[in-house]
């Protein structure tokens, strides 16, 4: 397969690190080596790269500060060592970043979380809107809630949902291996390293095998699973060796580091792709002439100040339908507010939001990024 570089030139980019890497195999958070992705997360976004780790560690840190030396084996002990380790490694972040001059948040996600659509809505919003504020998220699973993810320790699948949710231009996963081998290079000494290929290509899957160390769980088909997830928003996914030297550095500069796995879409048309494919119309707008340009040839937001008419009972983070005056339909999105809201907010400013409802989601009903134009 033809070389190609995922992550030079990309201004969005998610990281994943590993529980095998960031643990260093069951000693409790690596702290050093958090301060040196942070450093490099840091000089990219002096280059304007926009960054969101996903990372795992918690239960390891949490073992480490209870004294268990022994991965135990009931569910609620894992999520209990995990609350106490979520503690250490939001504050290892918080200050590996502070000392940086960046500020940091920390988001705890389920993947039930990501699948409402109200809540996929707000989670996106505010992952935007920490990035627009330079704010590096610093992501982990739920684990007090959840426990699935812990049963197959899986943040993989985490890191590809977040790359969707925002539409990151490229995912990269930070593990114990160089990237992904033709078998797992731990049984197999004579395994190769695969250097490209197709997300989604079914002979990954073969050669990623079953799961991998004893603290990470999820080996790498949740890697290779989670690459073809992220290609769905057109996102190139890499596989690379998180303690190799300057990695994040060196593949924003275009070198060939562990494997890179390429999206076939485009991100825009995969994006109307997965609005065509995942998502039901639940509502129609009829917007002015104005809404209609300003969508259309301007590639603008739509305003609750364009919409004429509601019909529908559709609720925030549904997909509705915008049409024109004559009735044919001009785009589809993901509308910000319930029909019952937008039928007091029709033909309104958006500064009048507040005083209609007491609040403010959003100053668009459907915002561009949300927003898919129909053919003409
Ligand atoms: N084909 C393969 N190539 C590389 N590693 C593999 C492969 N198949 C299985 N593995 C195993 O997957 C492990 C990485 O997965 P895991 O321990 O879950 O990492 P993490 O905690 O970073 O998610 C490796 O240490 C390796 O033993
Ligand atoms: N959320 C859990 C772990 C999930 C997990 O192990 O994921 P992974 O890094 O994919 O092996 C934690 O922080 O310990």
């Amino acid at each position: 397969m033809t070389p190609f570089a995922p992550v030079q030139g990309a201004r969005r980019i998610v990281i994943k690190i590993g529980s095998s890497l960031v643990t260093d195999e069951g000693r409790g958070v690596d702290a050093k080596a958090i301060a040196d992705w942070c450093r490099q997360l840091s000089e990219l976004a002096e280059q304007g790269v926009e960054a969101l780790i996903v990372s795992s560690g918690a239960i390891a840190e949490g073992m480490k500060r209870l004294g268990w030396r022994e991965r135990p084996k009931e569910v609620h002990a894992l999520q209990a060592a995990a609350a106490v380790g979520q503690m250490g490694l939001a504050q290892i972040y918080e200050t590996s970043l502070r000392e940086l001059g960046r500020a940091s948040a920390q988001v705890l996600l389920t993947h039930a979380d990501l699948s409402d659509r109200e809540r996929y809505l707000n989670a996106r919003s505010t992952l935007l809107t920490l990035l627009q504020h330079r704010v590096l998220p610093v992501i982990n699973e739920n684990d007090t809630v959840v426990n699935d993810e812990i049963k197959f320790g899986d943040n993989d699948t985490l890191g590809a949902l977040v790359t969707n949710l925002i539409e990151a231009d490229a995912l990269v996963i930070l593990t114990d291996q160089r990237g992904l081998y033709s078998a797992d290079p731990r049984k197999n000494p004579e395994a190769q390293l695969i250097q490209f290929a197709r997300a989604g290509d079914p002979a990954l899957a073969q050669m990623a095998g079953g799961a991998g160390s004893s603290i990470g769980r999820g080996g790498m088909l949740t890697k290779v699973l989670a690459a073809e997830r992220a290609a769905r928003s057109g996102a190139a996914t890499v596989i690379a060796y998180g303690r190799e030297p300057d990695v994040l550095l060196r593949l924003a500069r275009g070198e060939a580091i562990g494997t890179a796995l390429q999206a076939d879409l485009p991100k825009r048309a995969a994006r109307k792709q997965w609005m065509a494919d995942h998502l039901q119309l639940r509502g129609r707008v009829t917007v002015d002439e104005g809404a209609q340009r300003a969508l259309r040839s301007e590639g603008r937001s739509l305003l609750p100040v364009g919409v004429r008419e509601v019909s529908g009972e559709f609720h925030r983070g549904d997909v509705i339908a915008v049409l024109d005056a004559q009735g044919n339909e001009c785009a589809r999105g993901l509308a910000n507010y319930a029909a019952a809201e937008v039928r007091l907010l029709a033909g309104r400013g958006s500064q009048e939001i507040e005083a209609l409802l007491g609040y403010v989601a959003e100053p668009e009903l459907i915002h561009r990024d949300n927003l898919v134009l129909s053919a003409v």
